[in-house]
């Protein structure tokens, strides 16, 4: 495997960037559309690559842009593109299976959340570095959250002090990530979710309001904002 950033990071960053984007509305998916002129995935992988423990970086692109997705990001950072799949699982399913075996730490990051910077990368694969087995990033709860009924009834006001708001990069140990992919019967949502099923723990570390994810057209107006701030 050439595609090697920094010999002595002890880090593989899978970046899954298939989706279509389809609440992002009609257009090119949404790893390839623009965000002040660059596409949200040269966002991605610019701040992954900056980020000292990372040796290399998988990317998972639609199927039918692989070769474009690789020439894109040639002259940002070195990395092995693969095609994604049908569901996000499946795109990170593909991207895990080229890392090779003496990657110790893998940490899945979508490329919607292209503005997550260097250092939460950091924060995430230290924590796995010092014993966890699965770190997420995640915020609190802002809002009043309510359970509701199919017919808009409030059936209750669910105690947000206990509830978090969970973003990417999320860490793992590689054998761990491994095992909760090859056991994963049904769909999950994040990667961490697999690695619950299989009954191990998960930690949270603090997340980032800059690791927002990039879902409908109003994000890609307040990413334009933090992106200045983050210039
Ligand atoms: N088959 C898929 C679906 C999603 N993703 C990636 O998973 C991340 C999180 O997904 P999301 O933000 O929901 O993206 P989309 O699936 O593209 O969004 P939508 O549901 O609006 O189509 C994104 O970086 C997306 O490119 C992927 O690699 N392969
Ligand atoms: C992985 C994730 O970004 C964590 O919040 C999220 O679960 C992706 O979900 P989506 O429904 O595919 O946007």
């Amino acid at each position: 495997m050439t595609a090697q950033l920094n010999a002595r990071g002890d880090v593989a960053v899978v970046v899954p960037a298939a989706g279509a984007g389809v609440r992002l509305g009609p257009g090119a998916p949404k790893a390839l559309r623009l965000l002040e002129g660059e596409p949200l995935l040269v966002h991605a992988i610019r701040r992954t690559a900056a980020a000292p423990s990372v040796r290399m970086i998988v990317v998972a692109a639609p199927p039918a842009e692989v070769e474009a997705v690789h020439d894109l990001l040639a002259p940002v950072a070195p990395v092995v593109v693969v095609a994604g799949g049908a569901e996000r699982q499946d795109s990170v399913a593909a991207a895990l299976a080229v890392v090779p075996g003496d990657v110790g730490i893998v940490l899945v990051h979508d490329a919607a959340r292209c503005l997550a910077p260097a250092e939460l990368f950091e924060r995430v694969a230290a924590a796995v570095r010092d014993g966890a087995d699965a770190v997420i990033p995640a915020l609190p709860v802002v809002d009043t959250i309510k359970e509701v009924a199919a017919d808009g009834t409030v059936l209750g006001t669910v105690d947000r002090s206990v509830l978090r708001a969970v973003q990417t990069p999320q860490g793992f140990r590689a054998g761990t990530l491994r095992a909760a992919h090859a056991a994963a019967a049904d769909s999950h949502t994040d990667d961490a979710g697999a690695v619950e099923k299989l009954g191990r723990p998960v930690l949270c570390v603090p997340g980032s309001d800059f690791a927002m994810k990039i879902t409908r057209p109003i994000d890609l107006a307040l990413a334009t904002h933090l992106l200045k701030l983050s210039a």
